[in-house]
């Protein structure tokens, strides 16, 4: 029984990126024999197992046939006479399909270094196509690697197109696709995500909603700024949306992040930048009652956490942020200062305690405008 390292690890490994997960093949055992090392079953049908101790995942070496649409159609072959070749020539690319022993030994039968070298992300066998999920995981790796001067091979991109092309990337479920996008999003590139998806053909049926915004050089700068990938992601749908009434804009927000799956902090972020970039890039020019609707509709006395992301995307597509970068932190640290209690002291309750809270809040507005704050 043999242990490589395979996969990501080896990847990263060489090309002096940090390693967060390592993955490990083991050829020449039953299962069995795994259970008897005191290694813990991931599943029951599947030859993939954790090691007590680190935790980390150790695959049976093993080959697979695509026998349906969807994950459901997988099917393994997993023994003791799998060599780690055919292991390694089920994988996606060939910078992916190498493995290490603990000698530091490199096997590497589909010339992975040689791409690693050339930076080329190419896909290893016509097995590529065997899991839809790869035309995701491609531009993924493109929205990391760009920067290093990664391209992607035209053989490989015609297999994207080709599986593109059918109905196979409509198996796929919304929350794998969406947790590929959020990690593009979080990616030195994350422009080059979409940048791909269009060039496989492959963004009208992943996200049809962005093709527009995808072609925009304007956007896909905005979005490529080191800023949170959160606010790249509200970046991105406030110009997919920029031709919707505000009215509605919302509405169509709500249901893009209802179809992907987007998670709540996403989505809650992108809803308040899309109808509030406009005021917030025009601050300066706001009136008291302007600033203090801006205040109330981003819920800032209550939720501060949204103020430095809305702060970093004012800072990516506004043409001034001086006066909102300045000045709308410092009326909520004065409004907050206003004691309702104070309020309540002098007498007033129920809908006047309302009104006399709004009033002195818009003076405190005021009092910014004329300098005096
Ligand atoms: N659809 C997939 C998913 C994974 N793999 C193989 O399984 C390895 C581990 O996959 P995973 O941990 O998902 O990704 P990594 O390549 O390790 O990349 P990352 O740094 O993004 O985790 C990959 O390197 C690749 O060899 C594959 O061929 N096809």
């Amino acid at each position: 029984m043999q242990t490589y390292l395979v996969g990501g690890a080896v990847r990263d490994n060489l090309l002096g990126y940090p390693v967060y997960d390592r993955d490990w093949v083991v050829v020449g055992a039953t299962p069995e024999q795994m259970l008897q090392q005191g290694f813990r079953p991931v599943g029951k049908d599947f030859p993939v197992f954790i090691h007590p101790d680190s935790g980390e995942e150790y695959a049976l070496a093993r080959t697979e046939r695509k026998s349906g649409k969807g994950y459901a159609g997988f099917r393994y072959y997993a023994s003791p006479d799998v060599t780690l070749e055919e292991d390694l020539i089920r994988r996606d690319l060939t910078i992916n399909a190498m493995a290490m022993d603990d000698q530091g030994n490199i096997t590497d039968p589909y010339n992975g270094q040689r791409d690693l070298q050339q930076k080329v992300l190419r896909h290893v066998s016509p097995a590529f196509s065997e899991d839809p999920l790869r035309v995701l995981r491609v531009a993924r790796f493109q929205a990391r690697y760009a920067g290093l001067g990664f391209t992607i091979a035209p053989q490989t991109l015609r297999l994207m197109q080709q599986l593109a092309q059918g109905d196979e990337l409509e198996h796929l479920t919304a929350e794998r696709v969406w947790q590929e996008f959020q990690r593009a999003l979080g990616e030195d590139s994350p422009q080059q995500f979409l940048v791909t998806l269009l060039q496989a053909n492959a963004l009208i049926k992943l996200f049809p909603e962005l093709i527009a915004a995808a072609r925009d050089t304007q956007t896909l700068t905005a979005i490529s700024q080191p800023v949170d990938p959160r606010v790249r992601f509200a970046i991105l749908l406030r110009s997919a949306f920029a031709k919707i009434p505000l009215a509605q804009r919302n509405q169509y927000i709500k249901k893009f992040c209802d179809d992907h799956r987007t998670p709540n902090a996403y989505r809650d972020l992108a809803l308040q930048f899309c109808s509030q970039s406009d005021q917030l890039c025009h601050y300066s020019q706001l009136d008291a009652e302007q600033r203090l609707e801006l205040v109330r509709q981003l819920d800032l006395l209550r939720r501060d956490e949204h103020l430095s992301l809305l702060l970093q995307g004012c800072s990516v597509i506004c043409k001034e942020t001086l006066a909102v970068e300045q000045q709308l932190p410092q009326l909520l640290e004065s409004l907050r200062k206003i004691n309702p209690k104070a309020l309540m002291d002098q007498g007033f309750k129920g809908k006047a305690l309302g009104e006399a809270l709004y009033r002195t809040q818009l003076a405190v507005c005021q009092q910014q405008i004329d300098g005096v704050l």
